[in-house]
Order: structure tokens, then C-alpha cells, then sequence
């Protein structure tokens, strides 16, 4: 229960933890001495012999004993309060800090509902292990040891029986350690697979009222609560049952060092004020280490939940290990890239390809072909591939996230928007933006008249910017990626879903772009990928063509066939007037 890599993580806390020990001991030592003045109070009243004098010296060293104990106690709240703001301070840095270098594709390596928890209740129950559990673990050995070496120059014998009688309740602490071990795993456990499915619900609550399954996956989120909620009762029965047996020790412990202060007493080895003394003070041999038991379920959570925030803590970004580059250009160079996102199945296999600087290329084939995967290695968001990636000779996983976040941009067929402002949501991608340059992109996009109706740049979006139509959505999201001015582009069916005017919109400012920057165009709508310097066409993850629209309809493979039955469909729809 001393876990010293936990602590190695806080150890500014340390100083604190002496500090509330040392007032808990300054408490006791006082807490002896009134009992001293107490004893002595009685054995003096018992034989007739005390003066007034002597009363108020005494009543003086009571209330003086009970003023500083008051004041010790105060002393070690607060201590113990400034190690618990130290603990959760650090460990929710510490935890930010990593999720900002696990960066965007953390979820890859653990679930949100998972990070949540930990980093919230999981956060305050190691807060309990720094300021209650650590200190009483010290101070729970220290007070006994205290009271023994007071208490053995009045009656070895009873204090050695009483110190004897101690370790009964850590052993007891150990024996329910390992039931208790196994139950914390399990309700952690259950608690985060609860979150999961809660998160997961959650998000898709308009779908299941549309099918009207809500029942069904209601049902399953019952199961899951009613799984939470038995573990939940096993651990709360658990620990009364070790409270049950620690109260059984500690109360009986105090009562045997009680019946042993008797008989020494009516062997008149010990005198009244020293048997009266024995007697109050019996318990405080126990009460520390019971208080111990008491937190001790409670830091045993804690370190359930601090096992989780190492692991969160210990994973691998590679991100920290790249190299910060301002500005990242040149020629990508993909080379025998194979990937899976699992190993048993290759999503991209032997993979080369070339795309010079500010060339304008676009990746095509059919749906599940690796498209999508080709982007998301080349945003650096899995580091598990075979081959090279390359952008202006360096390895794409030797740049930091930062880096490559700061000149590649890519522009999905959902992008985010955020609840707030128009405003507000662009300066996302350049911060030193003007309104004047905002104005700029939004005209680029063909926004800025719908815009001005609603107000201008102070236009609220809802979340999911959902009084915006999804046309509208992708040209904001463009209009923010335009002001983020990368070196390269990709869009990833940017274009898909959405009304023949945002596309064109979109497709001419790709046109624009290409020349200027790097683009990369993965679509399924052929006709957008015409005027490609370079086409690649995927085929179940390998590349099996490449060249321009004209190399390629002549050497009538997999794009030539694609493209032909595409336009014939789109001729038949548009009856020939729309297509390029
Ligand atoms: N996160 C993931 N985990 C596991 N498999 C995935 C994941 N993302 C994609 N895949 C699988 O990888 C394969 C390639 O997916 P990818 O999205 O790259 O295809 P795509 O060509 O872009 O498809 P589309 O044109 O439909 O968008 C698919 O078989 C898909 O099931």
C-alpha cells in the first residue's frame, strides 16, 4: 500500500504529509498529557488531598492540553487539505499533459469514457491515499510506539500486552487485501464499461428513437447498472464486513489491556491515577490504526484507479520523441506502406507512391479500398505501419503532432463545429486572424451573405452547428481550414452528402488551391479528379493504377471502368447536361 512510483509522481505532497503527521502527533502528545491531569485529578479526589491550588493547576493544564490539541487538529486538516490540492493538481496535469501528446487519435488506445473517470473520480479517490490514508498509515505507527515508551515506565508489562495486541488489525487490513483487490478491479471495471455504453448511447439517441430501439439498448444499459450496482454492493459489504472484524480488534484489544490493567491494579502494583490512566489511554493504541482500516478501502480504490492513470501515463505517444518543425514541405514519398489497423488484416498492402510538392493529386477506388487509411497515416494519426512515409525526406512519425498539425490540414465529410460563435470558430485555425480576413474566407466559401443575414461573425451555431445546412457546414469548415493556411490539403470525400452549389464551391477552391499547395483529394465522384496531375487508383489496398484522366481511360483498367459507368449513371440522372 506504499506505492512508491505513486508518490515518486506527487513528491512535493511529502512535505505536507510529515507536517499533518506531526500534527496528529502534537495532538496526542497533548491528548497524554490531559489524561495524566485527569488521572491524577481523581486518585487526588479519590484520597481527599488536593488543594484549590492544586485544582486550578490542574483544570489550567487540561484546557491548556485541550486548546492545543484543538489547534494541532485544525493544523493537520489543513496540511492534509494542501497535500490532496497538491496530488489533484499534479496528477490532472500530468494526465492533460499526456492526452495533449497522445493527441487526436488517443481514443485508438483508450475510450473516452475510460479517460473521464479516471481522471475524474479516479483523480479523487488517489487525492483520499495523499491526504487521509499516507499520513494515518504513519501516524498509526508512530502513536502506539509513543504511548508505549510513556506508558512502559509506569507498567511494562500492560503496555507490552497492549502493543502486542496492534498488528492484529493490519493483519487483518492484509488478510481482506486480497479479496479486496480483485473486487476494485472488477468495479472499476464495471464503472468504466458502464460510462462506454452510457457515452455511446448517448451520442446515438436520435438514431435508436428513428428506428424507436431505445428499449432494446435501455434494456442493456439496465444490465450494465444492475452489474454495477452488485459489485457496488459487494465492495460496500466487504468493507463493513473488515470494519466489522477491525472494531472486534481494536475494542477488543483495548478490553484486554483493560482486564490486564485491573489485575495489576488489585495486585496493587499499579496505583489508582496509573490504572485510570491505562484505562483512557487503552483505546489510542487502537484507534489510529482502525482509522487506518476506515481509509484504507477508500485509498484501496485509489490504487485501482492509480494503476489506470500510470497506464495512461506510461503509453507510448511517439509523438514526444518527433521533432518540431515550423514549416513542414516537399515532396511526400510513400514507400512499400503496408498497415492494418488490426493484425490479422492488411488494409494496405505494399504501397509506393510519389507526390511532388504543390502537386495536385487525388486517390480513387472503391469503397473500403484504404482511401481514407492513406490520409490518416499521412496525418501521422497511426504509427504502426511497415515502410516509409516520407514528407520532404523525413519521416512522417520523426515530426511532432504539433508540426504536422501546423501544415497539413484535412477536411472530412464531417468536420466539427463548435456550440459558439462564427467568429470563435474560426479563429480556431489562426488566432491572429482579422475580422477582415474572416470576411475574406467566408466570400472565398460563399458564406458571407448568409452569414451577414444572421448577424455577421457574432452568429451563434448550436452544437453540432445544427441551425446550418450540411452544405453550409462543409464550406465553414473549409472557410476555417483555408485561414489555417497549411502546406498540404487533404480532403477526404469533403464533398460527399451535400447540395451541387457547396460542391462546386468546394471543387473550384480545390482548383484554386492546387498549384499553391499540396492537394490530396481522395473522392468517390470521379468527375471531381479530371484535372489531377496525378491519379491513384486502389484496389483492395494495393495500387494498381496511376497517371493523369487521359493515361488512364487509354489504358482502360479499374479507373476507365469506374469512370465510364460513373458518368453514364450521372448522364442518365442529369441527362447529360452535369458532369465534367
Ligand atoms: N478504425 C478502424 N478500425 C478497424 N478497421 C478499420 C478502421 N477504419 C477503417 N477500417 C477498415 O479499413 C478498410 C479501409 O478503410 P478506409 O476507410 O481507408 O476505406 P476507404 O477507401 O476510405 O472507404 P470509403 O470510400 O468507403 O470511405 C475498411 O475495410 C475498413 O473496414
Amino acid at each position: 500500500m506504499m506505492n512508491k512510483k505513486l508518490i515518486s509522481l506527487v513528491p512535493d505532497s511529502m512535505k505536507f504529509i510529515v507536517l499533518t503527521v506531526l500534527a496528529n502527533w502534537i495532538s496526542l502528545l497533548f491528548h497524554i498529557a490531559s489524561v495524566f491531569s485527569i488521572a491524577y485529578l481523581i486518585e487526588s479526589l479519590f484520597h481527599g488531598t488536593i488543594t484549590a491550588v492544586d485544582m486550578l493547576v490542574v483544570f489550567t493544564l487540561i484546557a491548556v492540553s485541550i486548546g492545543i490539541r484543538y489547534a494541532a487538529i485544525i493544523k493537520s486538516t489543513a496540511y492534509s487539505h494542501i497535500a490532496s490540492c497538491e496530488v489533484k493538481n499534479k496528477l490532472r496535469t500530468l494526465i492533460y499533459n499526456k492526452l495533449l501528446n497522445l493527441g487526436i487519435s488517443y481514443d485508438e488506445k483508450l475510450s473516452t469514457s475510460h479517460i473521464v473517470q479516471i481522471s475524474g473520480e479516479g483523480v479523487e479517490q488517489i487525492e483520499v491515499y495523499f491526504s487521509k490514508y499516507l499520513p494515518q498509515l504513519f501516524y498509526s505507527i508512530l502513536a502506539p510506539l509513543t504511548l508505549f515508551s510513556i506508558l512502559s515506565f509506569i507498567h511494562l508489562r500492560v503496555s507490552l500486552v497492549l502493543l502486542v495486541c496492534v498488528p492484529l488489525i493490519p493483519l487483518s487490513i492484509i488478510a481482506v487485501n486480497k479479496i479486496s483487490k480483485r473486487l476494485f478491479h472488477k468495479y472499476w471495471s464495471s464503472y468504466t464499461d458502464l460510462g462506454d455504453g452510457f457515452i455511446d448511447n448517448l451520442g446515438g439517441l436520435v438514431t435508436l428513437k428513428i428506428y424507436q430501439d431505445d428499449a432494446y439498448y435501455n434494456d442493456k444499459m439496465n444490465e450494465n447498472a444492475e452489474n454495477f450496482r452488485k459489485i457496488t454492493m459487494s465492495v460496500l459489504r466487504m468493507q463493513l464486513n473488515s470494519v466489522t472484524l477491525m472494531d472486534l480488534i481494536a475494542y477488543g484489544g483495548a478490553a484486554v489491556g483493560i482486564i490486564f490493567t485491573l489485575m495489576a491494579f488489585s495486585r496493587q502494583a499499579i496505583t489508582l491515577s496509573q490504572a485510570v490512566t491505562f484505562i483512557l489511554l487503552a483505546s489510542e493504541f487502537f484507534i489510529p490504526l482502525r482509522l487506518l482500516g476506515s481509509f484504507f478501502h477508500i485509498a484501496m480504490n485509489g490504487m485501482a484507479a492509480a494503476e489506470k492513470i500510470m497506464n495512461l501515463l506510461a503509453l507510448d505517444t511517439g509523438m514526444e520523441k518527433g521533432r518540431d518543425q515550423a514549416f513542414i514541405n516537399g515532396d511526400i514519398e510513400i514507400s512499400n506502406l503496408s498497415f492494418g489497423y488490426t493484425p490479422e488484416i492488411e488494409v494496405l498492402k505494399d504501397i509506393s507512391l510519389h507526390i511532388p510538392q504543390n502537386s495536385f493529386i487525388s486517390i480513387v477506388g472503391e469503397s473500403g479500398c484504404g482511401k481514407s487509411t492513406i490520409a490518416a497515416l499521412l496525418m501521422g494519426f497511426h504509427k504502426n505501419f511497415n515502410g516509409s512515409i516520407k514528407i520532404n525526406h523525413t519521416p512522417v512519425t520523426a515530426y511532432t503532432e504539433k508540426s504536422i498539425m501546423q501544415n497539413m490540414c484535412i477536411i472530412r465529410h464531417q468536420n466539427y463545429l463548435f456550440k459558439g460563435t462564427v467568429r470563435e470558430n474560426l479563429l480556431i485555425a489562426n488566432k491572429e486572424a482579422t475580422d477582415t480576413d474572416l470576411y475574406h474566407v467566408l466570400k472565398k466559401v460563399n458564406l458571407y451573405d448568409f452569414i451577414m443575414t444572421r448577424g455577421g461573425l457574432d452568429f451563434i451555431l448550436h452544437e453540432n452547428a445544427s441551425n446550418l445546412s450540411g452544405g453550409q457546414v462543409q464550406r465553414l469548415a473549409l472557410a476555417r481550414a483555408l485561414l489555417h493556411d497549411a502546406s498540404i490539403y487533404i480532403f477526404d470525400e469533403a464533398t460527399s452528402n451535400i447540395d451541387i452549389e457547396s460542391e462546386n464551391t468546394i471543387h473550384k477552391i480545390i482548383m484554386e488551391l492546387s498549384g499553391v499547395k499540396t492537394v490530396i483529394l481522395i473522392s468517390h465522384r470521379l468527375a471531381n479528379v479530371v484535372a489531377s496531375d496525378t491519379i491513384f487508383v486502389l484496389k483492395e489496398g494495393r495500387l494498381v493504377e496511376q497517371g493523369d484522366h487521359h493515361e488512364l481511360l487509354q489504358r482502360a483498367g479499374t479507373y476507365s471502368k469506374l469512370y465510364t459507368k460513373q458518368k453514364a449513371l450521372e448522364d442518365l440522372y442529369t441527362g447529360g447536361t452535369h458532369c465534367a
